[in-house]
């Protein structure tokens, strides 16, 4: 019951908990939300249902099964923090939830700009538009495709019409390239924000991914550290890989370039501060735990960049300088770089 209760807040620390156990956690939050009973979940397709997933997360520094599990609680965490049961269909967050389960599914480790650079089976089959999220959604449905598996198999054609399409519309929201905007197309509706409007509620639901999907830096400063060492890892070595083939070296990812402070700082101020100031603006709850939680992380690391700074020699201090600003431009896709994939 502890645990129950725990599993519904930010603060969750993903760490203390083995893949097995991770399961399990998955379970109650459908549960709990009242899935199993609303429509009609069977436990035997649920655990099946969510071991294919298992499975089909790789073994990868980031975006592996650990991170589909913190980008889920974190979106449980915030269906109950903004009471969002009272102000949404129960259709809607079972549609959230899962596209937060299947949100990277497959994923290689290896970024949408590298897909495209390199020429991969992805990016000729997606024609290089969100090469990666496309990919993510569509072994989300061959997994639902098979009946042992398909845990809206008890649902009418219209409501699994409906999951499909509310399902890719929030897979393919997680292209970072897409970030601006679908911010803006927030910030344009939250004066007269409708729940009961269809586009409206469509894009609240792509910007709780989105959150949930970058929302590590939100959580306590032990369970979000571990967390960016496996994100620079990964970025490492695709940069490393960049590098052997020739291909252009992702900046934010260049391990000459980057470094731990640099990244993060930019990152949070630029992109995950304003993505949850945002929604704060619609649920002011959320200014309570999360955002100053990030605001907490992000002076220790500012201090942490400074302490570096002063220590190193003033060469290294201005490049710490552009890998920040890269960054923050990188992942927001904030200037307008027509060279990226802008699509759906
Ligand atoms: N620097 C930094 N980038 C992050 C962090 N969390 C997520 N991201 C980036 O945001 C992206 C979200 O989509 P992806 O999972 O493709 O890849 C993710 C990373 O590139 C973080 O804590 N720090
Ligand atoms: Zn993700």
């Amino acid at each position: 019951e502890e645990v129950r209760q725990y599993l519904k807040t930010p603060t969750f620390d993903n760490w203390q908990w083995e893949d097995a156990e991770i399961m399990v956690l998955l379970q109650v939050m459908y549960t709990d939300l009242d899935f199993i009973a609303t429509f009609n979940i069977e436990s035997d397709v649920l655990q099946r249902f969510l071991f294919e997933v298992y499975r089909r997360y790789n073994n990868i520094p980031f975006h592996n099964f650990k991170h589909c599990f913190c980008v889920t609680q974190m979106m449980y965490g915030l269906i109950w923090l903004t009471d969002l049961r009272s102000r949404m269909d129960s259709i809607d967050l079972l549609i959230m939830l899962t596209s937060a389960v299947c949100h990277d599914l497959d994923h290689t480790g290896y970024n949408n700009a590298y897909q495209i650079n390199a020429r991969t089976e992805l990016a000729l089959r997606y024609n290089d538009i969100s090469p990666l999220e496309n990919h993510h959604c569509a072994v989300a449905f061959e997994i639902l495709e098979k009946t042992e598996s398909n845990i809206f198999r008890n649902l009418s054609m219209d409501q699994y019409k409906r999951i499909r399409e509310g399902i890719i519309k929030c897979i393919l929201a997680t292209d970072m390239t897409r970030h601006n905007d679908i911010l803006n197309k927030f910030k344009s509706l939250l004066p007269a924000f409708d729940f009961t409007n269809k586009d409206h509620k469509d894009v609240l639901m792509m910007i709780l991914i989105k959150v949930s999907d970058i929302s590590n830096e939100a959580r306590p400063m032990e369970v979000a550290e571990p967390w960016l060492d496996c994100l620079l890892q990964e970025f490492y070595n695709q940069s490393d890989v960049e590098k052997l083939e020739g291909l252009p070296v992702t900046p934010f990812m260049d391990r000459d370039k980057v470094t731990k402070p640099s990244s993060q700082t930019g990152f949070i101020r630029f992109v995950l501060l304003p993505l949850f100031i945002e929604l704060a603006n619609l649920f002011p709850c959320l200014e309570v735990i999360p955002v100053n939680s990030i605001q907490k992380m992000e002076k220790a690391l500012e201090r942490e960049k400074q302490n570096r700074a002063q220590s190193e020699n003033g060469a290294k201090s201005k490049e710490t300088t552009v890998g920040t600003q890269s960054t923050a431009e990188s992942h927001a896709e904030a200037g307008p770089d027509t060279s990226k994939p802008d699509t759906q």
